[in-house]
């Protein structure tokens, strides 16, 4: 596990254990309530996964009604995964009103790179000041403009591919990105923290990502102003439950990771957090 360079770091590594179930168990107190434009395929785990969290899930998309539910929303998720002309427009203006009321939204630019339209698509919504964008290798790289190749909603590319481009983006963009895959890397364009939970049985487990960016947008709700150690928290404790989730089925496959991993998001143990989360500082310019 990498360390700090600087002694005033503020994400000291002793410290981020226990504040991740803090922070875990302000979501589960709070309850917020997660507005989520998201796709036809992830719907369902998505709103189940936020509900083992503690979390509230809403889907609502309709362009008539998105502007109402970020009133009442405390996180929007947008999600470009099986995007439509009609879709793309009431994520924008959901996402124009999440800016305007002052409340995080969290872009998931799903299949960046993948067709002329959807690479547009999530350069406009990247235009409207998302708090966070978390994608996988190739998706950042497609937004970073560089050049990638992507395999529909698939990466390609393993995380630490995009880690420059990905540093670039959030310095430019004024916000955090993730590169997620068997090391996560989050980043706000001078600090870059490391996740290491996770399996790689999540890759075959559809709406994985979309729904641990869905989980993101619960923990930077409650964490006004700490959106970095927020997002690196909610992507630990989503691996550290497949994690523990894969232990205890008698089968270890996608099917009942899917199933154990909505189980342990609702049952896991505050020791288990603690011990088991591996968050690191990689990085942090002066
Ligand atoms: N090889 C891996 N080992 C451990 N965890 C992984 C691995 N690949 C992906 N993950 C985890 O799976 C989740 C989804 O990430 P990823 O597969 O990159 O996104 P997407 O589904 O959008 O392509 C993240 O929580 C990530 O940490
Ligand atoms: C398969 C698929 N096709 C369009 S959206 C989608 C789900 C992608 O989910 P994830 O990016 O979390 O794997
Ligand atoms: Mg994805």
């Amino acid at each position: 596990m990498s360390s700090s360079a600087h002694s005033d770091n503020s994400l000291k590594l002793e410290a981020t254990s226990v504040s991740c179930w803090q922070l875990w168990q302000a979501v589960r107190s709070k309850r917020p309530l997660v507005h989520c434009i998201t796709n036809f395929v992830s719907m369902d785990f998505m709103a189940n996964v936020l509900l083992a969290a503690g979390c509230s899930p809403a889907m609502a998309h309709s362009l008539d009604e998105v502007e109402s539910f970020v009133a009442i929303s405390s996180a929007l998720l947008v999600n470009m995964g099986t995007l439509s002309p009609e879709w793309v427009a009431s994520k924008k203006l959901a996402a124009k009103k999440a800016v305007e009321l002052g409340k995080p939204w969290v872009l998931d630019p799903v299949g960046c790179g993948a067709t002329p339209v959807r690479t547009t698509s999530c350069l406009e919504l990247l235009a409207c000041k998302p708090t966070v964008v978390r994608g996988n290798a190739s998706e950042i790289l497609a937004l970073a403009g560089a050049a990638a190749s992507v395999k529909g909603v698939d990466s390609t590319a393993i995380s630490n591919d995009a880690l420059e481009d990905a540093k670039h983006l959030a310095s430019k963009h004024s916000c955090i990105v993730v590169v997620s895959g068997a090391v996560d890397y989050v980043t706000d364009g001078q600090r870059v923290v490391t996740v290491r939970n996770g399996h790689p049985l999540l890759t075959l487990i559809t709406a994985a990502g979309c729904s641990v960016t869905a989980l993101i947008a619960a923990f930077v709700a409650v964490a006004p102003g700490q959106a970095l150690l927020a997002t690196a928290h909610a992507l630990a404790v989503f691996g550290l439950a497949a994690e523990e989730g894969l232990k205890v089925v008698p089968r270890p496959g996608p099917g009942s990771l899917r199933v154990a991993l909505i189980d342990l998001l609702h049952m896991v143990q505050e020791d288990t957090v603690v011990e088991g989360v591996r968050v690191a500082v990689m990085s942090q310019l002066s």
